[in-house]
């Protein structure tokens, strides 16, 4: 199979990286919570997650250069006022690194420089050539903060193509969750990792043990009344009324599911669901992070990703998706209807703001 060592090497990452996120969330503190120049809010959770990635990607693949595009850096960490922060982040990332087996064992501990190296390990730009690993530390911070979903996304990029993806989803349940409103109150077991690479389809397996992997398919679900659709939990990032009024269409009768994260596609790869729906606000620009990751997870398992146009997504421009309106995911079958029903509802709400 290819990028078999990178795909053991990114799992070993997300997984560790989870572990971290898990420690935090269980014992999060108002004061973990900083304000980052756009407000959105990051925590010790992120910053660590990101330097437990970078520095697993570097130990488990030292024979190659090695580029990495990431949500977080550490200019904030560098301020005056942030020390006791930092302290804490070295602290969890190396009882983090001590806890895993790594083919090059952390031979001396971390110190705070070390730990902003890693971090800033994530500046690169991403762009059409050569290799660029791709990482959200926690994809949807919010549901993170609120003790929902969210996901440890890591993806690489091979000439502007996406050819692998890990999602670490340590709040997904190991079942479904169709039909279930808020999949955070389940009692069933939770942590799922999923994964794919180009070509091989897509895996899922629990998070916390070694059981093997079951392979996994989107819905096959042909007629749209049966189907049920995804979206953002934060009206803020995905205009709802769009999104109910393309369901009305299709004649979508279950309501929205909304969870926060890319835990949307690691879901809809296993057929939790048939549709996502997302329509950002106008003038919002979607970061690679947020979808390289779940993309492949989605396609490897039978789904069709697109802009809101059907064209598919260019990971190949950099930092930033260069996008028509929105993104779309269904299966094969569901797609071409989707796309009618969102060009019409497009044109209506065109149609009434232009009145
Ligand atoms: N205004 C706006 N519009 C659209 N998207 C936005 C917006 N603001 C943020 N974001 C990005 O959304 C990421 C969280 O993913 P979701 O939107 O799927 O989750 S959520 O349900 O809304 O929490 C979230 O990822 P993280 O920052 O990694 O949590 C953001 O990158
Ligand atoms: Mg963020
Ligand atoms: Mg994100
Ligand atoms: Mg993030």
């Amino acid at each position: 199979m290819a990028y078999e060592k990178e795909l053991v090497a990114a799992k070993k990452a997300a997984s560790l990286a989870a572990r971290l996120c898990q420690k935090v969330q269980k014992a999060l503190l108002q004061s973990d919570v900083q304000s980052k120049s756009d407000k959105s809010p990051v925590t010790v959770a992120d910053y660590g997650s990101q330097a437990v990635v970078s520095l697993v990607l570097e130990r488990e693949l030292t024979s190659e250069p090695f580029s990495l595009v990431a949500e977080e850096d550490s200019a904030d960490l560098r301020k005056d006022g942030s020390e006791d922060l930092l302290e804490r982040i070295t602290k969890l990332v190396n009882d983090t690194l001590a806890s895993e087996n790594l083919s090059k064992p952390v031979d001396s501990t971390l110190s705070t420089d070390d730990l902003l190296r890693a971090i800033d390990c994530g500046t690169s730009e991403g762009g059409p050539n050569g290799r660029h690993w791709v990482l959200d530390p926690i994809d949807g911070t919010k549901g993170f903060l609120r003790g929902d979903q969210y996901a440890v996304a890591l993806g690489l990029l091979e000439e502007g193509k996406v050819v692998l993806g890990v999602l670490a989803c340590p709040n997904l349940p190991l079942t479904s969750i169709a039909g279930n409103k808020n999949s955070s109150s389940s009692s069933d077991k939770k942590g799922c990792l999923f994964y794919a690479t180009i070509g091989s389809g897509t895996y899922m397996q629990p998070l916390d043990s070694n059981s093997d992997p079951v392979r996994v398919y989107v819905s096959s679900v042909e007629n749209p009344e049966e189907a049920s659709f995804f979206e953002s939990f934060e009206g803020a990032h995905s205009l709802h009324d769009l999104s109910s009024s393309i369901a009305n269409k299709l004649g979508v009768k279950a309501p929205p599911v909304r969870i926060d994260s890319q835990a949307k596609y690691g879901a809809l790869s296993r057929g939790d669901g048939a549709i996502y729906l997302r329509f950002p606000h106008k003038g919002y620009r979607e970061k690679i992070w947020d979808h390289v990751a779940g993309a492949i997870v989605v396609t490897e398992a039978g789904g069709i990703v697109t802009d809101a146009g059907g064209k598919p997504l260019d990971f190949s421009k950099g930092k930033y998706l260069d996008l028509d309106t929105g993104i779309i995911v269904a299966n094969e079958k569901l797609m071409p209807l989707l796309l009618k029903a969102v060009r019409d509802s497009i044109a209506e709400q065109e149609k009434a703001s232009s009145l």
